[in-house]
């Protein structure tokens, strides 16, 4: 299914364990802070409304989405979070450059869910322009921000 056929905002709280007990890291990538400030926006929201505790949620900036691993690889070996939420916009320029990212990015983080037993969600958005991004943090698509929140609620929950 396509992301125009899914509100990535909707979820049902009934289906989704109580946050409360545990603390959130999220690491955000300034490149395209309009939309990675969106994300960040609606994955807090979530969160809250999920019962996390504001207290127990950890926000660092770092420069762009290659450097997402690095920052939750950080997050996790020093706050002492049950899941880390990876924040960022990856949006194709005139050079093969964002191919690089993107794939750099995808799995560097996929390789710290191998390596560490704290689960990083991928709130990466890889679009081809700028309104493909504005409509999915918090546009007509929703909020993939949202979404992440709502798997990173899970993904801690898992096993417990
Ligand atoms: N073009 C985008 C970048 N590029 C920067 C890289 O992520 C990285 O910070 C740099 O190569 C230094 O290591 N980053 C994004 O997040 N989004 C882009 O569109
Ligand atoms: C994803 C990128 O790195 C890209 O936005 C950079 O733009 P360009 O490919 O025109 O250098």
């Amino acid at each position: 299914m396509a992301t125009e056929n899914k509100n990535l905002s909707h979820y049902d709280k009934t289906a989704i364990p109580s946050a409360k007990q545990f603390r959130f890291g999220i690491v955000v990538s300034e490149w395209n802070e309009q939309i990675t400030g969106a994300l960040c926006e609606g994955a807090k929201e979530a969160l809250l409304d999920c019962g996390a505790i504001a207290g127990n949620i950890v926000k660092w900036d770092v420069p762009g989405s290659f450097e997402l691993t690095f920052g939750a690889k950080k997050m996790i070996e020093t706050q002492n979070v049950d899941a880390v939420i990876a924040i960022g916009s990856v949006i194709q320029g005139e050079t093969k450059h964002f191919d690089f990212v993107c794939d750099a990015t995808a799995n560097g983080i996929k390789d710290l869910n191998v390596k560490y037993d704290v689960p990083v969600i991928f709130c990466v958005l890889t679009d081809n322009t700028l309104q493909q991004a504005i409509d999915r943090s918090g546009g007509k698509h929703g909020n993939k921000g949202t979404e992440a929140a709502i798997a990173a609620i899970k993904m801690a929950a898992l096993g417990k």
